[in-house]
């Protein structure tokens, strides 16, 4: 295994798998417009709109503010809530959520100060201030790919490949590239595309100063119609897809951890096959914390790589460690100084993409066989595990904690 820091010495290099202080109303604001809104378009049609030449316009806005590249902000997030649920059900007759419910409270206040507008109004406003969103919308990649090649278009990664190396860097830096469920599936997509095209190496990064701040925790506000049981359910197939796809990556995975890393960003961090880190980054699992349970296989590599006792540290305790002593662990392969960070783990990654491709692939694929299955059956009994602890009172504080800014970790 890759190890030995020549910067900061690991001392174990034995990792043997491959492997709220702000307003209440601004916990609105980290929601995603359609986190806000919170509507299937099923939904739609289930609702029987009158006329039907404007509701394929109805239609079109809603597919076009899933596009939208721009966050509106709060206060109109809450107008296009407020018009859909007047479009399609007409006045609000909801009763009043609690004062501490801040979040329906805010949606059902910006419903209720509709009054009796008219369904086709509310469908015509709708409309109207959709397109004024979309032409002044711009694109949210803060990455600049130099002269890399742009590959597909994602809209919270920047995936470029340049010198034999496909680099997937997490691109929502304003929210510590905190991962939303849109960015899940844009992760396991672009891990797919890397699988097939004709790179060598593969490198995960992060934009910004996090290398990411794990899950988003606002992913469990947007409740579908089959309530917060559906909602897990869909979340643990989600979850266990996304590790899967790191399970399954047939080439040589690296990390380029620039920053802090939490959560889910770190767990998968065992099914890397070497893990750079500055020395200004941080890894964190404080899963205890937030009434979760530890997932990205962590609960099998963790204790494999740094032994039990170390791993409950980590996993259980939720101790963050420094980037020298994740090295020490046997979680990151070497640290650089921040300063020369970029400059030296690129120059490491270029020559290494020069070795031969195919004996890389084919000895990255012996060493994961031995555990493939394994790791499949530890991500669909963690996926679990997590489905059920998503739904508890422990989850559901901690997540309530950190929207309304009591919180942070
Ligand atoms: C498919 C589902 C699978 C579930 C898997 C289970 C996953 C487990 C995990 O990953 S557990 C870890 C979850 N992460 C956290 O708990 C981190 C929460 N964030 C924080 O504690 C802090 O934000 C911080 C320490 C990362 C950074 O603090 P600070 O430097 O003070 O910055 P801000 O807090 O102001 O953050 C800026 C901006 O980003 C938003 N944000 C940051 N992290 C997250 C996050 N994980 N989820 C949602 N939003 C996040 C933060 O709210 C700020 O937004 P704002 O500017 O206020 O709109």
């Amino acid at each position: 295994m890759l190890n030995g820091g020549v910067h900061k010495p690991c001392e174990k290099p034995n990792r043997n798998l491959s492997v709220g202080n702000k307003k209440p109303w601004n916990m609105v604001v980290a929601l995603s417009p359609l986190q806000v809104i919170g509507f299937p378009s099923l939904q739609l049609h289930m609702s029987g709109i009158a006329m039907r030449a404007s509701q394929e316009d109805f239609e079109n806005a809603l597919n076009q503010v899933k596009l939208l590249k721009k966050d509106p902000g709060n206060e109109v997030k809450l107008k296009l809530y407020a018009l859909y649920k007047q479009a399609t059900e007409g006045p609000c007759n909801m009763p009043k959520p609690g004062v501490f419910d801040f979040i329906n409270k805010a949606k059902w206040d910006a419903w209720d100060a509709l009054g009796n507008l008219p369904k086709e109004t509310a469908r015509q406003n709708y409309v109207d201030l959709v397109s004024s969103l979309s032409s002044s919308s711009e694109s949210s990649n803060q990455v600049q790919p130099g002269t890399d090649r742009k590959q597909q278009e994602y809209e919270n990664l920047v995936v470029t490949s340049e010198d034999g190396i496909t680099k997937i860097t997490l691109n929502r830096p304003t929210k510590k590239n905190a991962i939303n469920t849109q960015m899940y599936q844009e992760i396991i997509l672009a891990l797919k595309a890397a699988s097939n095209d004709d790179s060598i190496l593969t490198v995960v990064t992060g934009n910004g100063d996090y290398y990411c701040s794990g899950n988003d925790l606002t992913n469990f506000m947007d409740i579908p119609p089959g309530g917060v049981e559906e909602k897990a359910k869909q979340s643990a197939v989600l979850l266990r897809d996304f590790v899967g796809s790191f399970i399954d990556f047939p080439k040589p995975l690296i990390a380029v951890v620039n920053g802090p890393a939490m959560g889910i960003s770190v767990t998968i961090l065992g099914l890397f096959d070497a893990v750079y880190a500055s020395d200004r980054a941080t890894f964190h699992t404080p899963f205890s914390h937030l009434g979760l349970t530890p997932e990205g296989c962590a609960s099998y590599t963790f204790p494999k790589i740094m032994g039990p006792a170390k791993a409950t540290e980590m996993l259980i305790f939720g101790k963050k460690l420094t980037a020298g002593e994740a090295c020490a662990q046997g979680l990151v392969t070497e640290v650089f100084p921040d300063s020369t960070f970029q400059k030296e783990v690129w120059t490491r990654l270029k020559a290494y993409s020069k070795l031969p491709k195919n004996a890389m692939k084919i000895s990255k694929q012996v060493i994961r066989n031995m555990e493939k299955e394994k790791l499949h059956a530890v991500n669909a009994e963690e996926s679990s595990v997590l489905q059920e602890r998503c739904l508890s009172d422990e989850c559901i504080n901690a997540a309530v904690n950190f929207l309304s800014k009591r919180a942070k970790l």
